[in-house]
């Protein structure tokens, strides 16, 4: 069902109010083609309802020749930010954007976070977004998962359908993804509510199956019958299964890129209000799926790039993969039990 404008602009104003907007900041939202444009009027009138200076940027699509899908999180790396230096200079000078178009895993978003500018991104449709608005607790519940995977050492990933992962982890922060950017230089994603981090380069061992039930991004697809892979010095060197496993082996030989098959970003959900089960009710194109990376329990990991978290590989392939009904541990104490959060104080 449809939303109304009313309670949009409220919600967009709680999220704009946490982020701290201030009357006089200068709030950029950009946009591309796919934006929605409920999103952009209602975001529009909340950010000018608090005082805030708005532009809004809009920039021509790119990649749409070279992606296999029409997934703004499938294809990464450049942007219509690349080499866009007028559009960048617009952009550090903003103290706010509202990211309507995805520059996720861009190196122009670091760029610009460097500056001080805040970004957040929002391209889910109206429905989702009003769903899973972000609040206080949200932020308190991911903030303490994370900083126990901070603290960490090891990260180890067990299911009974046959997972075994071991993650050697340090290198890399621990980034809390709960919605809102209360901080300087933070980019966050509304809707989310998911601690997540990255194993040291080239750490990653062990075996990951994909069961029946679990989901691939951006394929949007239940799996039929169980995938697996074999990971080796923080690859996956194997993908093993039936139909489901070589179709993502056929999806991933086409960005013909080694780096496409490293393990990247690791973590699990942590979001109540996010379903595990709300793939199949959404349009595939609807959605980019963010009910399925944070639904409470799950184990989120993701194939592709580690420059999101000042690694050096980067490749347009970038996959994300929630698992359900995994054990997830950070040196030995049990974070996640088959798949439900244990008390992450
Ligand atoms: O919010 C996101 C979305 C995709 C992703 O891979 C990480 N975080």
């Amino acid at each position: 069902m449809a939303i109304s404008d009313y309670p949009f602009i409220e919600a967009w104003r709680q999220v704009l109010t946490l982020s701290r907007l201030e009357a006089g900041q200068t709030v950029t939202i950009l946009t591309s083609a796919s934006t929605h444009p409920q999103t952009l009027s209602c975001a529009t009138i909340a950010a000018q309802s608090l005082g805030a200076i708005v532009n809004r940027l809009d920039l021509p699509p790119v990649n749409g020749e070279k992606a296999l899908s029409r997934d703004a999180l499938a294809y990464l790396g450049t942007t219509p930010l690349t080499g866009n230096h007028a559009a960048i200079a617009a952009l550090k000078a903003s103290d706010l954007v509202l990211d309507l178009m995805t520059l996720l895993f861009s190196p122009e978003q670091h760029e610009i976070l460097q500056t001080g500018t805040k970004i957040l991104l929002a391209v889910e449709p109206p429905e989702v977004l009003m769903r899973m608005v972000p609040t206080q607790e949200d932020k308190t519940r991911v903030t303490a998962a994370a900083a126990h995977i901070q603290a960490a050492r090891e990260m180890r990933v067990r299911s009974a359908a046959g997972t075994d992962l071991r993650c050697p982890l340090g290198e890399f922060p621990a980034i809390s993804e709960y919605g809102f950017v209360d901080e300087p230089g933070r980019w966050d994603h509304w809707p989310s509510g998911f601690a997540l981090t990255w194993p040291n380069e080239g750490g990653a061992s062990g075996r990951i199956v994909i069961d029946r039930g679990d989901i691939l991004l951006p394929q949007k697809c239940y799996v039929d019958d169980p995938i697996t892979l074999t990971v080796e010095n923080g690859y996956a060197v194997r993908i093993e299964g039936g139909l489901s496993a070589s179709l993502l082996d056929d999806y991933m030989a086409s960005f013909d890129d080694p780096e496409a098959y490293a393990i990247s970003h690791i973590g699990w959900g942590l979001q109540p209000r996010a379903r595990w089960s709300t793939l199949g009710l959404y349009d595939r194109e609807a959605t980019i799926g963010m009910d399925a990376r944070a639904f409470e329990g799950n184990f989120l990991f993701s194939l592709g790039p580690n420059n999101e978290a000042g690694g050096s590989r980067t490749t347009a392939c970038h996959i994300d993969i929630p698992l359900r009904r995994c054990t997830v541990s950070l040196d030995g104490r049990d974070m996640v039990a088959d798949g439900k959060v244990l008390d992450q104080a």
